[in-house]
């Protein structure tokens, strides 16, 4: 028997990656009658028959299993944004970087097309604090990366290594292009926004990893809206880890550092400590997390 994990389920089979290649496997009786319902990242025994074919013997309790695209036992979300074209929408990073700690799952940003951004902000420096700086000075794991030239490519292709990551990120933010520029050899479809046909990859269920830089790594659909997790609206500021750390220091202990006096996030707004971009964001999902809240 030998562990593996399953990358898709098509046309009756299984594909299993084990052993650095791809099994075709069928299912044990015992599974079939269950009914079972087996998700690309489930992590498996099988058994080899003859050349690339096994069974599935076994599969192991999941880790975690995260909605849209479903998948099992993810490792870390890859969120996926451009420094320029299009301008990164930040309220949509924030809302991930929710969804994705809310499903304890890491988060790595990565910023692409850093080519084309140093090209237009030329040698002269930018004004404030880079986007980029903002994010990393919270403490995630941030990349800037260009597809085009291969810079910083090599960084994120270890981070990958004996791992399952999904890829997020709105369209057009080249999530197709970095893949391929992490996984020589193989090629997604990229292309412009408008002449890209969508419809196959967005109304498709079917959902699959696929190997890359020596991990397993699915491509998701581009969101541009998401809902937030159901929480309590005291819960949303444990999700900024910048509020987080300020936790006990405003003046009442169920402060929504929003119209309280003596609120440390707002005093750390007022020198600069915490962002405005990230503090609106905050006052944005509170009124959503509210608005949920009365719902249920
Ligand atoms: N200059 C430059 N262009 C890039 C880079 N990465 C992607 N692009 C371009 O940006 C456009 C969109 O890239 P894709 O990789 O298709 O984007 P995507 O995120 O996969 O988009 P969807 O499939 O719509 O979700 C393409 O024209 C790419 O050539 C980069 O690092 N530098
Ligand atoms: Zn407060």
């Amino acid at each position: 028997m030998i562990d593996g994990v399953l990358l898709k389920g098509y046309g009756g089979f299984y594909y299993v990656y084990a052993e650095g290649r791809v099994w075709e496997c069928s299912l044990r009786g015992r599974f079939r009658v269950k009914d079972q319902d087996f998700i690309p990242g489930d992590r498996v025994n099988i058994l080899p028959e003859q050349e690339d074919k096994a069974t599935i013997e076994s599969v192991i309790t999941r880790r975690n299993v995260l909605s849209r695209p479903t998948i099992a036992n993810v490792d870390q979300a890859i969120l996926v944004f451009a420094m320029t074209s299009p301008k990164p929408d930040l309220n949509l990073l924030d809302r991930l970087l929710i969804q994705v700690t809310d499903a304890e799952i890491e988060p790595i940003i990565v910023f692409t097309k850093l080519d084309k951004y140093k090209e237009e902000s030329g040698t002269a420096p930018k004004e404030g604090l880079k986007i980029t700086d903002v994010y990393r000075n919270i403490g995630y794991t941030v990349f800037e990366v260009s597809s085009k030239t291969g810079q910083g490519i090599a960084d994120i292709a270890v981070r990958l290594t004996n791992k399952i990551s999904v890829l997020a990120g709105p369209s057009g933010a080249g999530k197709s292009s970095l893949f391929n520029a992490l996984s020589p050899g193989i090629q997604l479809k990229t292309g412009e926004i408008s002449n890209k046909s969508k419809r196959g990859r967005h109304t498709t269920r079917h959902v699959e990893l696929m190997v890359c830089s020596g991990g397993l790594v699915a491509d998701t659909p581009g969101f541009s809206s998401l809902f937030l997790p159901e929480m309590k609206r005291a819960e949303l500021a444990d999700c900024f880890p910048e509020f987080a750390i300020r936790r006990n220091q405003c003046r009442f202990n169920s402060c929504l550092h929003d119209k309280e006096p003596n609120c440390a996030i707002k005093a750390a707004l007022e020198t600069g400590e915490i962002s405005p971009i990230r503090y609106d964001h905050y006052l944005i999902f509170l009124k959503e997390v509210i608005e949920a809240e009365r719902k249920y």
